[in-house]
């Protein structure tokens, strides 16, 4: 989903004549308006919920045991299924719809889609600043699902068929990089909604609104991509398209790339039987959902989603979560602008390798903070000591993802999958995500009630199996173009068996450099 739908520019690409023209920058807006809405929605609940006012008005029962001092444990203040409900059905909507999106986006073409997830957007956060009770809430949030659905199905696809080649690399970051903005902008917000005596929470969740506006309005005023137009039939349209966007009159050679990438893409009939039965596939299915089951396993959302209640659990005052939750997100949205710089320099195993060994320390570390001072009953406090190093070490984790697993969890499903599988392989890959989203945010409130701060182990063994499984299965793909990537799985120790020597192309000892 988010980015999940890029295309990788393969090894061409690179002599295209035109570059980055007014429609090219006017694109990146409206595409980045669907990964701030993505992020806003994964960011806002978190401070929404630890609410006083929104958790008396719609969770009567979870505001009573969060004054409840006699209850004896701190880890359970928050378990509740149907607050947990609010947060995470959003993301099953999302699940749902996204199969829907990609038929619709293939059909009617990017725009409808967008089209679709904006109004989607727009009512659902209706919904949810005027709510009067749960129902009204969860509809809204399910509405909001269905926005995110189509907005990242269609937006990163939009994006990767308008930029030049050249860009599209660093693009495909750029989407998770407008997640980790709307996160950021989330929790700001909720911060000062805060602060306001009466309905913070109607201004948190309606502000969703704005940039589902500039998406419909964006759905109305940009053109169509020369790809869509192609796959309607509309040939010379597409030419002139092209070079519009492109603002060359030579755009030959790209345009002919485009019409044979149709062309292959048209004859591919069964991309999904492919993927499960082919052996040769066996690579792209296994890291299509590996990546973001893991990824999700990484416990990323419980401090995207929780953070503000985790904080507060933990006994810092309410102005004290909502800026903790602040500090999080700047320090998400930095270190993405540092896998950016680094995942074409350095490759994408050693941050994988180093993202996830930052991850398990600070697990370790948080968890033992957090026993050491509230043990297996849950009766105690932080000092306000220990309550900075929690806080520090969360950031140093949420660094640590932010520059491994956030990015490359879309990055490379779209990098290794062959045209023939590919919109199989992004498929699986951004509905395991949704849902693994999804579990997280259902049930990381009742995990942490029984599993208490032995939950912070639990993520840090998950992460250092994901880390093993990188060290041994995953090859380098830097510099790698798709069409080759048999030669890399046939040169792996593992993967080499699956992979028969005929689905070997190039790579004669050349070193390929792919531009991003
Ligand atoms: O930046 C953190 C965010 O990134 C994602 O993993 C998407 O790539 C989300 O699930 C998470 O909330």
């Amino acid at each position: 989903m988010a980015g999940g739908a890029f295309v990788s520019e393969g090894s061409g690409g690179g002599s295209y004549e035109g570059g980055v023209t007014g429609f090219v920058i006017m694109t990146c807006i409206v595409a980045a308006m669907g990964g701030l809405l993505f992020g806003y929605d994964l960011g806002i609940s978190g401070g929404v919920t630890s609410m006083e006012e929104f958790l008396s008005k719609f969770f009567p029962e979870v505001d009573r045991q969060m004054h409840n001092a006699r209850r004896e444990t701190a880890y359970c203040k928050f378990d509740n299924q149907l607050l947990q409900l609010f947060t995470s059905s959003l993301y099953l909507a999302a699940l749902v719809s996204s199969f829907a999106a990609s038929a619709v986006t293939r059909k009617y073409g990017r725009k409808i889609s967008m089209f679709v997830g904006g109004v989607a957007f727009l009512i659902g956060s209706l919904f949810n600043a005027f709510a009067t009770n749960v129902a009204m809430l969860i509809i809204g949030r399910l509405l909001l699902g269905v926005g995110v659905g189509f907005a990242n199905q269609s937006t990163p696809v939009y994006l990767s068929e308008m930029a030049p080649a050249k860009i599209r690399g660093a693009l495909n970051i750029g989407f998770q990089m407008a997640i980790t903005i709307g996160i950021l902008i989330a929790n700001l917000i909720n911060y000062g909604t805060s602060q306001m005596a009466r309905n913070g929470w109607r201004v948190s969740l309606g502000l969703a609104a704005v940039p589902a506006v500039v998406m419909v309005i964006g759905s109305f005023v940009l053109p169509d991509t020369p790809n869509s137009m192609l796959e309607r039939g509309k040939y010379e349209q597409a030419r002139e398209m092209l070079q519009k966007i492109r603002g060359a009159d030579n755009v030959d050679e790209e345009f002919q790339d485009l019409c044979d990438a149709c062309e292959s893409a048209k004859k591919v009939e069964h991309p999904w039987k492919n993927i499960f039965q082919e052996a040769k596939y066996r690579p792209a299915l296994v890291f299509c959902s590996m990546i973001p089951f893991f990824q999700q396993f990484t416990g990323i959302n419980v401090i995207m989603f929780y953070a503000p209640v985790l904080f507060k659990t933990l006994g810092f005052a309410d102005d004290a979560s909502l800026i903790s939750a602040v500090i999080t997100g700047v320090v998400n949205v930095v270190s993405t602008l540092v896998s950016i710089y680094a995942v074409d320099r350095y490759g994408r195993r050693l941050l994988f390798l180093e993202g996830g060994i930052q991850m398990i320390i600070c697990q370790i570390i948080v968890g033992s903070l957090i026993g050491a001072k509230f043990g297996t009953t849950g009766s105690g406090t932080l000092t306000p000591a220990t309550a900075d190093w929690v806080l520090a070490f969360i950031c140093i984790y949420v660094a640590g993802f932010a520059w491994s697993w956030g990015p490359l969890g879309w990055l490379v499903p779209s990098e290794i999958c062959p045209l023939e599988v590919r919109p199989a392989g992004q498929a699986i890959n951004v509905s395991v995500n949704m849902f693994f989203t999804f579990l997280i945010g259902q049930f990381f409130l009742t995990m942490l009630c029984h599993m208490k701060f032995g939950l912070f182990y639990f993520f840090g063994g998950m992460v250092l199996i994901m880390t093993i499984f990188i060290y041994f299965l995953f090859p380098e793909t830097k510099g790698v173009p798709i069409e080759e990537m048999g030669r890399v799985w046939k040169a792996h120790p593992f993967w080499k068996r699956y992979v028969p020597d005929d689905a070997v192309i190039g790579g004669s000892g050349e070193t390929y450099v792919k531009e991003v």
